[in-house]
């Protein structure tokens, strides 16, 4: 079994180049358009869905059959076909240039595979079978996706990532940065976010003065926000 190693890819104005028009080339526009990836789409024909966004100048329509000199401008390349040997020159040729190329339902020839995703906000889950079972990647992303990663999270994650930088400023070394969030997660500011944003900043606000003040806190065993150790820097 291969080892698939995962990354998260940074898509925001890139090239991307979809081979075939049809539905399955459709459900990987679907899943890449909020990346703000730059998608062309090469086919002699497309659905009325992929005419839709190429006529609201979202999508490029190369209308014509794939040719091996066709990859060259392209970042990442998804061949979906229903020509199974058209799919493998694509993967050949782009692979040969060292990009990013996936076969769909093909995985001898890809070198990357697609996940199963979820999003909420800036969090997100993607799940891989490793080629094994893609329906169960798809369960357990389902259950991720109503058990886990609710909207809730999404909006924690915002909430977090709007503290960052003030955080990253006041405190003075990665340890104690990392006791410190250790400590917001396990306080009552998660619950708050639920019920009252202004409290769940003021909260925060209260908890970073603190670390400021007590930065040796920071790094006892105890893993409160607030909770002053007693010892002295
Ligand atoms: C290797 C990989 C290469 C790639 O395509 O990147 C690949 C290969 C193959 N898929 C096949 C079948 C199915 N694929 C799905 C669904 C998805 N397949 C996806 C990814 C991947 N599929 C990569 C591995 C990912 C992993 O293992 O985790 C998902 C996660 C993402 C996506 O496609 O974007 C997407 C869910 C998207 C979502 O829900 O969000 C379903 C379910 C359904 O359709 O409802 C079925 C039927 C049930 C079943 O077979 O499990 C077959 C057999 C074809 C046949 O039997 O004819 C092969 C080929 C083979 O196994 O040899
Ligand atoms: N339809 C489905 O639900 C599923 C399909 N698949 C796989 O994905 C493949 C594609 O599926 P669909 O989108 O439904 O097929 P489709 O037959 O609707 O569309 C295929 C597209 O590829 C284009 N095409 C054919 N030869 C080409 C070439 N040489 N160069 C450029 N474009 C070319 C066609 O013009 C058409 O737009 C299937 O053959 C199958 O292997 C996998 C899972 C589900």
């Amino acid at each position: 079994m291969t080892t698939y190693f995962p990354v998260f890819l940074e898509l925001s104005g890139r090239a991307v180049l979809i081979v075939g028009g049809g539905p399955v080339a459709w459900e990987k526009v679907e899943s890449l358009k909020s990346t703000g990836a730059e998608i062309t789409i090469l086919s002699p024909t497309i659905s009325l869905q992929i005419q839709g966004e190429v006529d609201a100048g979202r999508l490029v329509w190369i209308e014509k059959a794939f040719e091996p000199a066709d990859v060259i401008p392209y970042f990442m390349i998804v061949a979906a076909t229903d020509d199974p040997a058209t799919n493998a020159e694509v993967f050949q040729t782009g692979n040969a240039l060292n990009r990013l190329t996936n076969s769909v339902d093909d995985p001898e020839n890809c070198n990357f595979i697609m996940s199963a995703i979820v999003r909420q906000g800036p969090m997100q889950v993607a799940v891989s079978s490793s080629g094994c079972s893609p329906a169960l990647a798809q369960q357990i992303r389902n259950r991720i996706s109503d058990d886990l990663l609710t909207p809730e999270v999404g909006r924690l994650g915002e909430f977090l990532g709007q503290w960052r930088p003030a955080v990253k400023s006041s405190l003075g070394s990665y340890k104690h940065r990392q006791g410190f969030w250790a400590r917001v997660l396990a306080s009552d500011v998660p619950a708050l976010l639920n019920i009252n944003e202004t409290e769940a900043g003021e909260a925060m606000t209260r908890g970073l003065r603190w670390a400021e003040e007590h930065p040796e806190c920071l790094l006892c065993g105890r893993h409160e926000l607030g909770f002053d150790c007693g010892e002295t820097t």
